[in-house]
C-alpha cells in the first residue's frame, strides 16, 4: 500500500504530495486524513495522507516508509482533505495551511530538536579518533541522557558553545528533530475496584456527569491496562478484604467497603473528598494489588459547573413559521441550498435556528452554529445549551488550547452533534452534516486574516454542497456580497435565496432612533461628549431604573501619547504606525511588531514635559459618565476589561441582575444582546467608521449602527436611540436611523458599481514587502505589469468566445500601512468579474515571480476577497 503525503512545509516546492510506502503493520490504521510522521530529507515531519493506493509510479525500491501514525483516528475526514485542495486553489495558499487550519491548536506541530552523539563505531574508525576532555565531558553527558535538547545542551556547558558547533560540524554530535503536540490530553488518576474492564474510551468520561455515548466507532490504541488482567482473575471480594483488615485501618476499610458498593471507576481526587481520606490511604490499597490505580484520560469542561435552565420550542410566529417551514423542507429533502435569513433586530431569528437545528438532528444529522467571536456571549451559549444540553460543544478563543481540545475530541468521538463556535468552528470533522447556520452572516470577523486567507461563508457553502445539507445565513443587515447572492444571475437562478422577517416578535416596534447633529451641539457650547438629548435620556433612565448601552466605536479612538507644545506623537520606529498606550504596564507598544518602550516622561523632540496620554476612548466616556452622573454604575467593556478569562461573562451577568445602569463599550456590545430593561442606546460617535480609508465603511457604518440600535426595546417597554455625529446627511446614518435596509443598498450599489468594486466585481489583494523601497518599486511594477499582460489576453479570449470575464489591475501604490517590521509595503488590486480565472492568472505570476523573490527577499503575499485594503 502506497501513501500520498502532504508535508508539513509551507513551501512551493513543497506544496505537492509526496509517495510514501506504508509498512503492513499499519495497514489497519491508515486512512486518508491520518496524520503521519514522514521521513523528508535527514528530517522527520509531519504530515497529511491525501491518497492511499495499492500502485505506485515511483519506483518502489526508492520510496521511504511512512515512520508513524499520529493519533489513534485520523482527525481530518476525506470530506476536509478535499476542502483543503480547493482552499489551497480558491485562496492561493499551501495545502498544508489549509489542512492545519481545521485542526485544533493542540494537535499543531511543534518541532523540537534534541541533540546526539554520533554512532562512532558505525563509522568503523574508532581508533582514529582523539577526543579532547572538553569533548568528552559533552558526550558523557549526551550519553548518560536521553533527548537533550539543543538549548539545554548549551545551558550546561556555557563555555562550549563553540566547540559544540565544531562537533556538529565534524559528525561527532548529530542534531535530530522530534515532534511534539502542543496540547494533550489531561489525564487523571483513578481508581478501579477490581473485575472492571473499561475501554480507554469510556473511562474519559468516568465519574463525570455526562453520560458516555457508545463507541466513538475508530480504533484506540490497546493501551496495556492493568484492569485487564485484574478481569482475568476471579473477582476480589472487596467487603471480604476489607474484613481482613485490623481495625486502625479503618480508613481503608471504608475505600474498600465504598468500592464493594460502588463498583465503578471513580477519580482518585473525588474519592478522597467523598470519604475525606488521604492518597496515601488509597495508594496502599492499590500496593496490595486489591484496586488498581492508573492514569485515563479526563475531559476538561468549561461549562461543567453550569446548569443550564432547558427551554422549550417557543410556539412560532406567522413570520417564523413561514420560514422555518421552508428550511425544514429543504433539510427533509436533504437538498443542498443556502438561504440569506434577513430578519430585523428581535425578530426571532434564534429561535428558527433552534428548531430547524432539532430538525437535522432528529434526521439524525448534525449542526454546526457560527457567530462572530464577540458575540459568542454566555447568552448565545446558553441558548443552545438549554435546547441540546449534552449535545453541544462549544468552540472559541476564550477556551484554554487543551478545552479546546477536548470539546473537538468529543466532536471526533461523536459525543456531540451540534458545534457553537466562531470563525473556525465551520471545520469541524462532522460526517453528516444536515445544517450549517451562520448568524450575522456580514460581521468581517469571517474572514481570516491570515493564511489560509479564507472566508467561512464560503467555506461552509462548499462543505455543504458536499452533504447536500442546508445552509442559514442570517442578518439585519446582510453584506453586500449575500444580498447580492440573492439576485438571479444572467441566464440563471439565484445563488442564495432570500428568507426575510420584517417585523418583531409579538409586534413590538422598533425604537425610534434620533440623530444628533453633533457640531450643532457645539455651536450651542455644548463642549460635552454628550449631547444635551442623549444627556437627558440619561438621567431619565436613572431616574426610572432603566437601563442604557452606551457604544463608542474602538477605532478611530486609539490610544496614543502625543505631545502638547509640539504635537509630536510616539511612533513605532519599525513600522509607520503610532504607539499604542498601555496603561497597566505604563509601556507604549506596537500592535504589529511588539516593539514596546517605557511610558514617555519627556517630549524626544522639544523637551516639554506635556506629555498627555490619550487613554482608550471608553475609559474617557466612563470618567466623563462619573463626572456627569454622580453615583452612576457603568460597567465597561472594551479590550482592557476584557482580556480575563470568564470577564465577558461576568460584565453581562451583572448587568443582566441590573448591577449596573450603564454599559458601555466598542462593538461587543452592539451585537446579539438581548436585556428586557435597556430602554435607551446612545451611540457616541457614529463617524469613526465613516472616516476610514476603505470601501466598505458606509456598509460597515450602517450595520453597526442598526445592530446597536436593535439592542434597545426588545421586550415590554419601549425603547429609543440617540446617534451623534458630524456627519448627520451621510445616507449611511440616516438610512440606519429608519432601520431602512433597502433604501440603504439603493444608495450603496450604484456607488460600488460606478467604482466597479464588490458587489460587482471581486477583488484579490496582492502585496509586495522588502527592506528597500526601490527593489520593491521595482518587483512590484513588474509584477502588476505581468498580471495586467495576462489579464488582458485572457479579456481577449474570453471575449472571442463569448465569455463574460473582465480583469483589471491597480497600483502598484504604497499600502495604507506603508511599512511594518522594517519592511516597507506596496500593494496593488486585481479586479475581476466572470469565472475564476483571476486567481489562475495571479498564481501563475506568482509562480513566475516565486525565485525572483526567494533571490530578492521579497515577499509577496496573497489575499483573495479581502475585506479590507490594507
Ligand atoms: N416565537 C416567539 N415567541 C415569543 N418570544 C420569542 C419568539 N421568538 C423569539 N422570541 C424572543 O424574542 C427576543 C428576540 O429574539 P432573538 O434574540 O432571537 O432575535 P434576533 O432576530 O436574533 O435579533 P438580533 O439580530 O438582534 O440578535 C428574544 O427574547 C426571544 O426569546
Ligand atoms: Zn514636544
Ligand atoms: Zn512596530
Amino acid at each position: 500500500m502506497y501513501a500520498k503525503v502532504i508535508v508539513d512545509v509551507p513551501a512551493k516546492q513543497t506544496n505537492r504530495a509526496f509517495d510514501y510506502s506504508v509498512p503492513s503493520s499499519m495497514k489497519g490504521w491508515i486512512e486518508v486524513g491520518s496524520r503521519v510522521g514522514v521521513p523528508f530529507g535527514p528530517r522527520v515531519l509531519q504530515g497529511f495522507v491525501v491518497e492511499l493506493h495499492d500502485t505506485t509510479s515511483v519506483d518502489p525500491k526508492r520510496l521511504k516508509a511512512v515512520r508513524h501514525i499520529l493519533d489513534p483516528a485520523p482527525p481530518l475526514t476525506e470530506e476536509l482533505v478535499e476542502l483543503g485542495h480547493w482552499m489551497s486553489e480558491t485562496y492561493l495558499c499551501h495545502e498544508v495551511t489549509a489542512l492545519q487550519a481545521m485542526l485544533p491548536g493542540a494537535l499543531k506541530a511543534k518541532y523540537e530538536r534534541y541533540v546526539q552523539v554520533a554512532d562512532i563505531e558505525a563509522d568503523g574508525s574508532p581508533s582514529m579518533l582523539l577526543l579532547l576532555p572538553s569533548q568528552e565531558r559533552i558526550i558523557d553527558y549526551l550519553q548518560r541522557k536521553t533527548k537533550v535538547k539543543m538549548e539545554d545542551l548549551l545551558e550546561a556547558f556555557p563555555e562550549d558553545g563553540g566547540l559544540i558547533r565544531d562537533m556538529l560540524e565534524e559528525g561527532l554530535l548529530l542534531e535530530k528533530q522530534g515532534m511534539k503536540d502542543r496540547g494533550s490530553a489531561k489525564k487523571a488518576l483513578t481508581v478501579f475496584p477490581p473485575g472492571i474492564k473499561i475501554k480507554q474510551n469510556e473511562a474519559a468520561s468516568v465519574s463525570h456527569h455526562e453520560e458516555t455515548r457508545s463507541e466513538a466507532g475508530s480504533p484506540v490504541p490497546a493501551a496495556e491496562s492493568p484492569a485487564d488482567s485484574a478481569a482475568s482473575r476471579e473477582p476480589l471480594n472487596l467487603a471480604r478484604l476489607a474484613d481482613e483488615l485490623p481495625a486502625r485501618s479503618h480508613k481503608q476499610k471504608e475505600v474498600l467497603l465504598y468500592l464493594s458498593e460502588n463498583l465503578k471507576p471513580i477519580r482518585l481526587t473525588e474519592l478522597m473528598d467523598k470519604l475525606q481520606v488521604g492518597a496515601s490511604t488509597v495508594k496502599g490499597l492499590a500496593d496490595r494489588g486489591w484496586i488498581e490505580l492508573r492514569e485515563v484520560e479526563v475531559m476538561r469542561d468549561p461549562y461543567a459547573n453550569r446548569h443550564f435552565e432547558e427551554t422549550k420550542p417557543l410556539p412560532l410566529t406567522d413570520e417564523q413559521q413561514s420560514v422555518y417551514d421552508t428550511i425544514a423542507a429543504t433539510l427533509d429533502r436533504r437538498e443542498h441550498q443556502v438561504y440569506l435569513l434577513q430578519g430585523v433586530t428581535g425578530s426571532g431569528k434564534t429561535e428558527v435556528y433552534l428548531q430547524a437545528i432539532s430538525r437535522c438532528l432528529e434526521q439524525g444529522r448534525e449542526a454546526i452554529v457560527l457567530v462572530p467571536e464577540i458575540s459568542l456571549t454566555p447568552q448565545m451559549v446558553e441558548r443552545f445549551k438549554g435546547r441540546f444540553g449534552d449535545e453541544v460543544a462549544v468552540m472559541h478563543s476564550r477556551l484554554s488550547a487543551g478545552e479546546r481540545y477536548d470539546e473537538w475530541r468529543k466532536i471526533m468521538r461523536r459525543q456531540v452533534r451540534v458545534v457553537i463556535g466562531a470563525r473556525s468552528a465551520v471545520f469541524v470533522p462532522f460526517r453528516k452534516i444536515g445544517l450549517i447556520i451562520i448568524d450575522e452572516e456580514h460581521e468581517s470577523s469571517y474572514k481570516q486574516e491570515e493564511s489560509p486567507k479564507y472566508h467561512a461563508r464560503d467555506v461552509a457553502a462548499w462543505r455543504a454542497r458536499y452533504h447536500g445539507a442546508a445552509v442559514v445565513l442570517g442578518s439585519a443587515t446582510p453584506s453586500l456580497e449575500s444580498i447580492q447572492r440573492t439576485r438571479p444571475a444572467a441566464g440563471a437562478g439565484s445563488e442564495y435565496k432570500l428568507l426575510m422577517m420584517p417585523s418583531r416578535v409579538a409586534g413590538r416596534p422598533l425604537p425610534p432612533v434620533h440623530i444628533v447633529d453633533m457640531r450643532e451641539e457645539l455651536r450651542s457650547g455644548n463642549r460635552s461628549m454628550f449631547s444635551r438629548a442623549l444627556h437627558r435620556g440619561l438621567e431619565q433612565r436613572l431616574q426610572k431604573g432603566e437601563q442604557t448601552v452606551l457604544l463608542l466605536n474602538r477605532r478611530g479612538y486609539a490610544t496614543f501619547v502625543m505631545c502638547r507644545t509640539c504635537g509630536f506623537v510616539a511612533g513605532c520606529p519599525h513600522c509607520d504606525i503610532s504607539l499604542t498606550y498601555h496603561q497597566v504596564s505604563r509601556t507604549l507598544r506596537c500592535h504589529y511588531c511588539g516593539y514596546a518602550e517605557r511610558q514617555m516622561e519627556l517630549c524626544p523632540d522639544c523637551g516639554s514635559e506635556h506629555i498627555r496620554h490619550f487613554g482608550t476612548g471608553t475609559q474617557r466616556v466612563e470618567e466623563e459618565l462619573v463626572k456627569l452622573f454622580p453615583g452612576i454604575r457603568v460597567i465597561r467593556m472594551d479590550v482592557d476589561t476584557t482580556t480575563e478569562k470568564g470577564s465577558h461573562e461576568k460584565w453581562l451577568t451583572m448587568f443582566r441582575n441590573k448591577q449596573a445602569d450603564v454599559l458601555l463599550g466598542t462593538q461587543m456590545v452592539a451585537k446579539g444582546l438581548d436585556f428586557p430593561d435597556v430602554t435607551l442606546v446612545g451611540v457616541i460617535a457614529a463617524d469613526t467608521v465613516l472616516n476610514l480609508p476603505d470601501f466598505r465603511s458606509a456598509e460597515r457604518t450602517f450595520q453597526l449602527l442598526t445592530q446597536v440600535a436593535g439592542r434597545a426595546g426588545r421586550h415590554t417597554l419601549p425603547g429609543e436611540v440617540f446617534v451623534q455625529t458630524y456627519t448627520p446627511e451621510h445616507y449611511s446614518v440616516i438610512t440606519a436611523s429608519r432601520h431602512d435596509y433597502d433604501a440603504f443598498i439603493a444608495e450603496e450599489l450604484p456607488h460600488r458599481r460606478q467604482l466597479g468594486y464588490p458587489p460587482y466585481c471581486r477583488l484579490i489583494l496582492v502585496t509586495i514587502t522588502h527592506e528597500q523601497i526601490p527593489l520593491l518599486v521595482r518587483t512590484a511594477e513588474a509584477l502588476t505589469m505581468r498580471l495586467r499582460e495576462l489579464g488582458a489576453m485572457e479579456q481577449g479570449r474570453a471575449a472571442s468566445c463569448g465569455e463574460d470575464f473582465f480583469m483589471d489591475v491597480l497600483g502598484p501604490v504604497a499600502s495604507p500601512i506603508p511599512r511594518i517590521k522594517d519592511r516597507y509595503r506596496f500593494q496593488c488590486v486585481v479586479k475581476y468579474r466572470g469565472e475564476a480565472s483571476a486567481s489562475r492568472i495571479v498564481s501563475r505570476v506568482l509562480d513566475e515571480f516565486a525565485e525572483r523573490a526567494a533571490k530578492e527577499k521579497m515577499l509577496i503575499s496573497v489575499d483573495v476577497d479581502p475585506q479590507m485594503l490594507m
